[in-house]
């Protein structure tokens, strides 16, 4: 369904005039203008740092802009917090959901707008609204409302967000990367609720990266550039091409490196390896795995299938409980993570925040973890401050992350350029062995070319690379075979130009193919057992 064409005498749902956002020298949005026209999905674009968080978090009353006016429904407002942007009737759903972890559902939907009945809370009208929600535009959350957030899938976390939004009254829902952390079978199940949304009358506002989800959910789209407005584009009238060519500035290729991939020696080896997930249950489940010189091995499977466990005990930042990792032939399965990178395994996490930087560092100080202890970035004993820099603005050229500077905080880099950043440090560290949990996640389309670019030269110059990633066309792109995980264990592992989508995602539903054998006897594959306890 495409929206129509407002009549022009009606105020579009939210209008920016104008907005100038700078932080410091940098000019993050530089006079934008843009409207959201009522009952319409808006998709934000950009490159990485253009400065869509920016302006949306001006419209949440999280940044007060330097100069110009947001209207809603032709009023003019000045929210001076987030706040004031909910009593107009918005809602942001943020990259990092904000909900109190040990806390049910239930209390996360209500917390500060809980129904009192005689001064204490009146859980039933609460239950009763939020049921009342979900049955609205089908949301399956209400199942949950008695269960800690912590135990919730990413895809159900979401949608207590959006629930949590709507509780509060909000008409306009911006959605910052919505797709990103989610499968294909959630990204398709959030777009059908994107779509009831629109329909019931809502406004939304999301920002991707994914031009194919662009293009099919979205009404218009707005191309941000170095923080200005490029234009606003009908869905319906544009391509992948057109808006990468606007977001760049310049013509795109979508060309890939060609395949190369003669696999050699076995470089990193797991046997029978049980792991436990953070809330004590085993979250892998008797996993043989090889990777060898020359190969990149992808890893599929819905989050929480045990894929992130098993990255960290072949990184060493969990402990293995059963099986061995052997490294060059050798066991290395008690040692610890610094151990490993200095040996040569190096690991991009998946979460940038906690894992991948410290936010409060400079990038001068970020390059430098992991290189604690090596040579050349130390030397008796001392940090040699100049090789460190030197580092640092290797990465930042390389991976051409915005500002340019090495002197700037973690902090105050944009999601994506974090991200380049840490892909760049570790490929830095010279590794035999790369880990690569959803390396591209956040970044734009240029970038994640370049990142992918770069982990098949990293392949062809002999390095054993192994890729987690919940894009399937990114595992396509990049794995020479692909395992997948269902869980706690591989329960297949196939060729990837052997395979549809729709026939990855049975296998990641944990359907066995028609035709295969019952028993598959690729070597990422061990005996199955029933179960598994959704811890993540
Ligand atoms: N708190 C901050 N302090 C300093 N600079 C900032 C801050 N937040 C953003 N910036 C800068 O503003 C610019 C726009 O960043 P913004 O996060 O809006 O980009 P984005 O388009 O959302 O990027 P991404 O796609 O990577 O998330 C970038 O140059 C960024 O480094």
């Amino acid at each position: 369904m495409v929206a129509t064409d407002p009549p022009a005498d009606d105020p579009p749902a939210v209008r920016l005039e104008g907005i100038t956002k700078t932080f410091g020298d940098v000019v993050a949005n530089d006079d934008v203008d843009f409207r959201l026209e009522h009952g319409t999905i808006h998709a934000l674009l950009g490159e990485n740092g253009s400065g869509k968080t920016t302006l949306m978090s001006v419209l949440y009353g999280l940044y007060d802009q330097d100069e110009g006016t947001i209207y809603v429904d032709g009023e003019p407002r000045t929210f001076e917090s987030p706040q004031d942007a909910m009593d107009a009737g918005i809602g942001m759903i943020h990259q990092h959901f904000q909900l109190v972890e040990p806390m049910t559902v239930l209390q996360n939907v209500v917390l500060g707008h809980e129904p009192t009945d005689g001064g204490l809370v009146d859980e039933r009208a609460a239950r009763e609204e939020i049921e009342s929600i979900c049955s609205r535009y089908g949301f399956d959350v209400d199942r949950h409302l008695e269960t800690p957030v912590e135990e919730l899938d990413l895809g159900t976390r979401q949608r207590v967000e959006i629930v949590k939004s709507l509780y509060r009254g909000a008409e306009i829902l911006i959605l910052d990367e919505p797709t990103a952390v989610l499968t294909p079978q959630e990204v398709e199940g959030l777009l059908d609720l994107l779509d009831d949304l629109r329909a019931a009358g809502h406004s939304l506002i999301f920002i991707s990266h994914k031009l194919d989800e662009v293009l099919a959910a979205a009404d218009r789209i707005t191309v941000l550039r170095d923080g200005e407005a490029i234009g606003t584009v009908p869905a319906a009238e544009t391509t992948e091409q057109e808006l990468a060519e606007m977001m760049v500035g310049r013509e795109v290729s979508f060309d890939r490196l060609a395949r190369t991939a003669t696999p050699g020696e076995p470089v990193l080896e797991a046997e029978e390896l049980r792991v436990t997930g953070n809330r004590g249950r085993e979250q892998v489940r008797g996993v043989d795995l090889t990777v060898r010189e020359h190969e990149i091995l992808g890893i599929a499977g819905v989050q929480g299938n045990g894929q992130t466990e098993l990255i960290e005990a072949l990184t060493g930042h969990r402990r293995v409980e059963e099986g061995t990792v052997r490294f060059h032939g050798d066991e290395i399965t008690e040692t610890g993570r610094r151990w490993r990178l200095e040996a040569g395994i190096a690991y991009i996490p998946e979460d940038r925040h906690t894992e991948g930087l410290v936010q409060a560092y400079d990038l001068v100080k970020n390059a430098l973890l992991g290189n604690q202890t090596v040579p050349p970035y130390v030397a008796d004993g001392w940090i040699d401050w100049a090789r460190v820099t030197d580092h640092a603005e290797e990465i930042v050229e390389e991976f051409d992350v915005q500002p340019p500077n090495p002197a700037v905080d973690a902090a105050s880099l944009s999601g994506g350029n974090q991200q380049k950043f840490i892909v760049g440090r570790e490929i830095g560290h010279e590794p035999d062995v790369m880990l690569a949990s959803h390396p591209t996640r956040g970044v734009d389309v240029g970038s994640l070319e370049f990142i992918h670019n770069r982990l098949i030269e990293l392949r062809d110059e002999g390095l054993a690379v192994v890729v987690v990633s919940s894009k399937l066309d990114e595992l396509r792109a990049l794995s020479d075979r692909i395992a997948v995980m269902y869980e706690g264990e591989f329960i297949d592992e196939v060729a990837p130009e052997a395979v549809t989508d729709a026939e990855l995602g049975l296998l990641m539903a944990g359907q066995r193919l028609e035709g295969e054998p019952s028993e598959p006897e690729a070597e990422a594959t061990v005996d199955r057992q029933p179960g598994g306890d959704g811890d993540r």
